[in-house]
């Protein structure tokens, strides 16, 4: 377990952190983040993937343990502080009325009382979202792509000229083209690398994981079952996660990819 080992005061700490719908639980999950990381949390559908993401988010009461953000319990930070230090894209990323995109962007930026920067903070999020050509549309015309390219444009805002900050996406790739997928896997990096903030961000494509991220949080059954370094020694357990077998190969770039391969018996899979 890697995030157990983390230094004194990590960026981000979950102790014991757990959270209920009804008889439903979701941990106590216990982890560290420190600064700069690149976490991957990878599951079955239904795990608690988003569960976990919302409750660091803030977004998620607890029903017992703790978040500390900085050493800070998270509940003890304002929200315009919160949010000069932390973005989240959500998994749906729907705005109730039809705004103009480069609105939409600016509300990642709500919470600085003058913010001079505003337009141009605006443009170059949406160029790095690969949404420049979106600017002057309305948010409710736009595809499901271009839609989720705005949205990481905002979190790209609002973040923007911070520092040691925390992403947390869901899914931030799930609605691109293949091409995009891999553009945007490395503008979140670069992006994350240039200001020292943390990435957590959970996916379904494994080889995202493995290309973008330093590390991997397995979820199963609303536990993290493993903490693991992201490459080759991590696919036995995301082999017995998601109950399949992956075949391993080096692309020419020298990457580490995987091809699902088969299903699991069911006495390989995880108990
Ligand atoms: N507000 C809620 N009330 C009741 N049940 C909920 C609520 N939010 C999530 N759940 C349930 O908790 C479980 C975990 O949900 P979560 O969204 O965390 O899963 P996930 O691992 O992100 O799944 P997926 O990969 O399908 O997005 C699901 O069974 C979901 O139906």
């Amino acid at each position: 377990m890697i995030g157990e080992s983390a230094s004194n005061s990590p960026l981000l700490r979950l102790d014991g952190a757990q959270a209920a719908f009804g008889r439903l639980v979701f941990g106590p999950f216990t982890c560290g983040v420190e600064a700069g990381e690149r976490i991957a949390i990878l599951g079955p559908s239904g795990a608690g993937k988003s569960t976990l993401l919302k409750i660091i988010a803030r977004e998620q009461a607890l029903r017992c343990g703790r978040v500390l953000l900085d050493g800070r319990a998270l509940g003890a930070w304002s929200f315009p502080e919160l949010s000069r230090r932390r973005a989240v894209l959500p998994q749906s990323t729907e705005v109730a009325f039809g705004l103009q995109t480069e609105l939409v962007i600016g509300l990642g930026r709500v919470a600085r009382a003058h913010d001079p920067g505003l337009p141009r903070i605006v443009r170059d999020a949406a160029e790095l979202a690969c949404a420049a050509h979106l600017l002057d549309r309305r948010f409710d015309t736009l595809s499901g792509g271009e839609k989720a390219r705005i949205q990481l444009a905002r979190i790209f805002a609002q973040l923007w000229d911070a520092e040691g900050g925390l992403l947390l996406v869901d899914e931030p790739l799930a609605a691109l083209d293949p091409g995009l997928q891999f553009d945007l896997l490395e503008h979140i990096e670069t992006f994350a690398a240039a200001r020292g903030h943390a990435v957590m961000a959970v996916l379904h494509d494994v080889n995202h994981a493995l290309l973008g991220f330093d590390r991997l949080l397995l979820v199963r059954e609303g536990a993290i079952t493993d903490d693991l370094r992201s490459g080759a020694e991590a696919l036995p357990a995301l082999e017995a996660l998601y109950g399949i077998a992956f075949d391993s190969a080096t692309n020419r770039h020298g990457d580490l990819v995987v091809l699902p391969a088969r299903r699991l018996a069911p006495g390989r899979m995880a108990a």
